[in-house]
């Protein structure tokens, strides 16, 4: 693994008895960068994610994380339902099941970078979805991760808020310079956020498309609807392979 990768993907197969959900995906993903998994339904990206953040073993292939073997520690997943503690206020789901005594002054320390830094007594049903999500990111960073996981964490989110997330999140994981994986399943989501989008396919393993820096609405629009034309061409070979 060279010194700037973060995760190193090689020749990734997985079976399920004889469905097979990834074939020979290769990636190498930078420290820092920023990735969108996109593509049809049942096209592998939770699947993906999943081998990544170590849930499951690949059939056959690699997936090594970071510089060292204690790998899966530096990574957090965040999920598209909250799994806040109903019971517990906000600060309390940060810090819980730690004992160490700075573990609240850094919780709400990651309240106040996600711009809740008010909402610290506050229980989750007293909260927005948005709200609600934004303390799931706080929770996520809580022990420092190097690599975000996010799967559809937008996905219930109504379009503004939703919005609001993307930028939110995009600010945060610059600031911690985290390396970013995000399952979405809406290709203007992947255009205005990634570094760099991935299209799961069966056909060929997959499509990837670099999005330029500092895009404008229209740089977006264009990547989008690229993104969305290898999606739909996949449909159509699926079809006819059927
Ligand atoms: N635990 C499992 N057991 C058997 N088959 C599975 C399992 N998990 C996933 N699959 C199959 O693997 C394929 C890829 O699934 P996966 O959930 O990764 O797709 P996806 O791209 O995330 O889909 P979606 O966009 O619908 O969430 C699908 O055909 C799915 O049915």
């Amino acid at each position: 693994m060279d010194n700037k990768s973060m995760i190193e993907i090689k020749d990734v197969n997985k079976m399920y008895q004889d469905l097979t959900a990834l074939h020979d995906v290769t990636l190498n993903i930078k420290q820092g960068e920023f990735i969108a998994l996109v593509g049809m339904s049942g096209g592998g990206k939770s699947t993906l994610l999943r081998l990544i953040a170590g849930l499951e073993k690949p059939t056959a292939g690699s997936i090594t994380v970071g510089q060292d073997n204690n790998s899966r520690s530096i990574m957090r997943m965040m999920f598209q339902e909250d799994r806040l503690l109903p019971w517990m206020n906000v600060l309390d789901n940060l810090s819980f099941g730690s004992k160490d005594k700075n573990t609240k002054a850094h919780a709400q320390e990651l309240l106040d970078l996600v711009e809740l830094g008010d909402y610290a007594d506050h229980y989750p049903n007293q909260l927005s979805g948005g709200q609600k999500q934004r303390v799931a990111l706080a929770r996520a960073l809580m022990t420092d991760p190097q690599v975000l996981l996010l799967d559809e964490p937008l996905g219930a989110l109504d379009a503004l808020t939703r919005r609001k997330m993307q930028d939110l999140i995009l600010n945060v994981c610059e600031k911690q310079n985290l390396t970013t994986i995000l399952v979405t399943h809406d290709v203007e989501e992947a255009a205005r956020m990634a570094d760099r989008i991935i299209v799961m396919k069966h056909s060929t393993n997959y499509y990837e498309e670099t999005c330029p820096k500092n895009r404008n609405a229209g740089q977006i629009g264009i990547v989008a609807d690229r993104v969305l034309g290898e999606i739909l061409e996949e449909k159509e070979i699926q079809k006819q392979t059927a």
